[in-house]
């Protein structure tokens, strides 16, 4: 009966994740009819308040988050820390796990029709709200982002690989695709804001020259660039074909620790990306280590195939006068 009445086809999620489960993706496949309404529906991208961290928020950011809230109620949850909310908020208090989510990632691109998302991470329960989310990311027992694109997408770990989802308009029903997504080699792809090169790091600056030095550079070969600034939308290309997503540490004032959230964006996103074969840094120290001091901590965050994020550490790892010196004498990096 559950399979019937299920928005996703449940045969690969562990039993006692189905109703959670159920009720997320119940959301976004609601979302996803919305999203795709737009204007003609209910105004989505106007601003209709601040969130804790300072970022604007849009309607559909209030309305995801009002949504996953109220369908996670009575799913077994007992802790619910949202991007769009203060604290992390009771729910049921006999609930066996906490939900960490970004209702909706990406919210610049509301306005514009370019994919969106829900990110989203699980772990069981403690009976402390903070401590139940302040906790190394390597304690998640699921994780999770929802894609809303040309095609709506769903990609989830239990931490036995990644399985891949597609929405089916037929059926309306997340339909299992692929039950062992893993990152394809030989992309040379890399996604980062470029605006922001005056502010980063000397190892960063160091790193983009040389890709962006291509084939007469130390590492001898062309690079193309990507930034949609959907982090849901960079994991999904990186996932499909491989690269690396850069959003390091700057120089501007709150972004010490780059512009990422751990808890729920972070965390969930390294889960994935390791499960899926690739490797998922704050630069220098894998992800999947650290957990966040606050609820809307952030972190650097460095992502994609593991050879590329291992390249990344290395730069950090040269003595200062290799790092300063012009790409044409940087030799530690030739081919
Ligand atoms: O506008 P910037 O600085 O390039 O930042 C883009 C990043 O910000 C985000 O939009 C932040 O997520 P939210 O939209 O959930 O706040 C990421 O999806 C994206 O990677
Ligand atoms: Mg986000
Ligand atoms: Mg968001």
């Amino acid at each position: 009966m559950l399979e019937i009445a299920s928005s996703i086809d449940t045969t690969q999620v562990p039993e006692d994740l189905r109703a959670p489960l159920d009720a997320l993706a119940r959301v976004a496949r609601n979302l996803s009819f919305t999203i795709r309404r737009g204007a003609l529906g209910q105004s989505l991208g106007h601003e209709v308040g601040e969130n804790t961290d300072g970022d604007a928020q849009k309607a559909l950011d209030v309305l995801a988050d009002e949504a996953f809230a109220t369908a996670l109620t009575g799913t077994g949850v007992r802790w619910y820390a949202s991007e769009e909310r203060d604290h992390v908020e009771a729910m049921d208090p006999d609930g066996r796990y906490v939900v960490a989510i970004d209702p909706l990632d990406g919210s610049s691109n509301i306005d514009v029709n370019v994919s969106i998302g829900t990110i989203f991470s699980i772990y069981e329960a403690k009976d402390d709200a903070n401590a139940s989310v302040l906790r190394p990311a390597s304690e998640q027992i699921a994780a999770g982002y929802v894609i809303y694109g040309p095609q709506s997408q769903m990609m989830l770990t239990f931490g036995k690989g990644v399985q891949q989802y597609v929405l089916d308009p037929e059926s309306d029903r997340f339909r299992l695709l692929d039950a062992a997504k893993t990152i394809p080699e030989g992309s040379s792809e890399f996604a980062i804001n470029a605006s922001n090169y005056r502010h980063w790091s000397k190892p960063i600056r160091a790193y983009i020259d040389d890709c962006l030095a291509g084939i007469e550079g130390p590492r001898g070969k062309n690079f193309n660039m990507r930034w949609v600034a959907s982090l849901v939308a960079e994991t999904h290309r990186i996932l499909s074909r491989g690269g690396i997503f850069l959003y390091p540490t700057d120089n501007r004032k709150g972004y010490e620790r780059g512009r990422l959230r751990m808890v729920y964006e972070c965390a969930p996103i390294a889960f994935l990306i390791e499960q899926a074969g690739g490797a998922a840094t704050d630069g220098c120290d894998a992800i999947m280590a650290q957990k966040a001091s606050e609820l809307h901590a952030r972190t650097p965050f460095v992502f994609g195939n593991s050879e590329k994020v291992e390249r990344v550490t290395a730069y950090h790892d040269l003595p200062d006068h290799e790092v300063s010196a012009l790409f044409g004498q940087r030799g530690l990096f030739r081919l």
